[in-house]
């Protein structure tokens, strides 16, 4: 019996998350989705089944409709809290009247978060800096990279009908290839207010809403942590948590082999799980999933052979385009042994920004093209911290951005795709956590 109870209490002891007071409740669940995500999140954020932003309730049941960003963020974040979320997607701030319209009162519970966000923090004193220089921005390049992503979609419309009409391998890539970077590129833009480059996202059979609540609310708010879903959502079979509580080092071992079939599978997966949660549970789809059959179908219409063999061509080019969004995707910045997961030891100052920090290394090898940024998730660190803000003019920010790190203490990594590959398989490996704060770690001399 002691035997027994002393295992548990040991085998409990791991349930901690490092940047907040619960473990997360979803996790204790045995499969992981947005629904199971949010619902625990309703259980552990201490909202009182109203919208939580730091310390005070609101009720925005009447504003929901009205948000200029689209109704979606806050219908699904009713009994949340969303202080990270509100502070992230609002640069110039929202008026203090809209809110205090809507306050109820004080939370009787602290946070469940426990990164910071203070007035004269990293993070708070980069977004006023940062909007100042949003008054004097060169927008241009937003037309950019609107014609670079309607250069994509056509693209993807032209190759795939091509890859229907004749059996050329290179068509067939080349369909692959584009809807892969016309889905990173569209994912620049579901980050934004409401607006139609967010459907074609869902070419890929999965679906931009459903992206909004993990990769927007989960994935760049809790990043690398217990409470991102884009780590939970692979586990076990990708596991980046250095914990063996949750994933073995044999596991892991297999890991390793079976991560391109993971890649290829993402697109097509999605859309599976979903279907079937919804057919046996709850609804999980939406009307625009429906975009997901347009290309399948046109494909068929043009095919001069049977509409099986059109069918079986489209299944070639959505399992290839996973597999290049999975190789770019999950090697693009977060995990290599030396960015901080869950477990790690992290800085004294909590700052939200500073921990975006620590868990990010930038593509270095691309910063230069504003095509290969928006195709490849490129200027990450800016891009988690501004999620509204176009890729293309990121780089204008660049100058601030280094300037307030500096003065706190916070440092810029850049490393290349291939490193990338490489610290991820590493990862994928690691079970021990790093104790050492990753500003301790540190080689860069600050300026004093
Ligand atoms: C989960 C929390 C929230 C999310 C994720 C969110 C998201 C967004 C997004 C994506 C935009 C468009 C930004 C752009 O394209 O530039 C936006 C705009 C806006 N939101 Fe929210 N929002 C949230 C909560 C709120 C709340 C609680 C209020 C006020 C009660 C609010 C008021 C506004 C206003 C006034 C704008 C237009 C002005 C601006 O862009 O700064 N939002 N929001």
């Amino acid at each position: 019996m002691t035997t027994n109870g002393a295992a548990r209490v040991e085998n409990d002891d791991w349930k901690k998350s490092t940047i907040s007071r619960k473990f997360p409740t979803y996790r204790r669940k045995p499969i992981v989705t947005n629904r199971s995500w949010l619902k625990g999140k309703q259980l552990d954020d201490e909202a009182e089944g109203l919208w939580r932003i730091y310390d005070n309730l609101y009720d925005l049941t009447d504003f929901v409709a009205k948000h200029p960003g689209g109704s979606f963020w806050l219908e699904r974040t009713k009994g949340t809290d969303i202080t990270e979320p509100f502070e992230t997607h609002h640069i110039k701030g929202v008026p203090q009247s809209i809110l205090d319209k809507y306050f109820v009162r004080k939370a009787a519970k602290p946070r469940n978060y426990t990164l910071t966000l203070k007035e004269n923090g990293f993070y708070r004193t980069l977004k006023k800096r940062v909007a100042e220089q949003l008054k004097h921005l060169d927008y241009s390049p937003k037309r950019r990279s609107f014609l670079y992503h309607m250069g994509l979609l056509c693209a993807t419309a032209l190759f795939t009908l091509m890859t229907a009409r004749h059996n050329n391998i290179i068509f067939e890539l080349s369909a692959a290839l584009s809807l892969a970077w016309l889905s990173i590129a569209a994912h620049n833009y579901f980050h934004q207010r409401d607006n139609w480059q967010m459907y074609t996202f869902n070419l890929t059979l999965m679906n931009f809403n459903d992206w909004r609540i993990s990769h927007a609310i989960s994935h760049h708010i809790y990043t690398n942590s217990l409470h991102d879903l884009e780590m939970s959502m692979f586990e076990p079979f990708l596991c980046w948590v250095p914990n063996k509580y949750i994933a073995s080092k044999a596991r892991r071992y297999i890991s390793l082999l079976v991560q391109p079939l993971i890649y290829a599978g993402i697109f097509p997966l999605h859309l599976i799980q979903r279907t079937l949660r919804s057919l046996f549970a709850k609804n999980e789809l939406y009307w625009h999933d429906a975009i997901g059959l347009t290309l399948p179908l046109a494909m068929m219409a043009v095919s001069p052979t049977t509409p099986v063999d059109a069918l079986i061509k489209w299944a070639r080019i959505i399992g290839t385009s996973s597999f290049i969004f999975g190789l770019i995707g999950l090697n693009a910045s977060h995990h290599t042994p030396d960015i901080c997961h869950d477990g790690d030891a992290l800085r004294e100052d909590r700052d939200w920004g500073l921990y975006q920090l620590d868990t990010i290394i930038d593509r270095g090898d691309i910063k230069k093209s504003h095509f290969m940024n928006l195709t490849h998730f490129g200027d990450h660190a800016l891009h988690h911290l501004f999620p509204t803000l176009d890729h293309g003019i990121l780089p204008q920010l660049q100058s601030v951005f280094l300037e307030t790190l500096n003065e706190f203490r916070g440092e810029l990594r850049e490393i290349t795709f291939w490193d990338h590959i490489i610290g991820q398989s590493k990862q994928l490996l690691r079970t021990q956590v790093n104790n050492i704060p990753p500003d301790q770690r540190n080689t860069k001399n600050y300026d004093k």
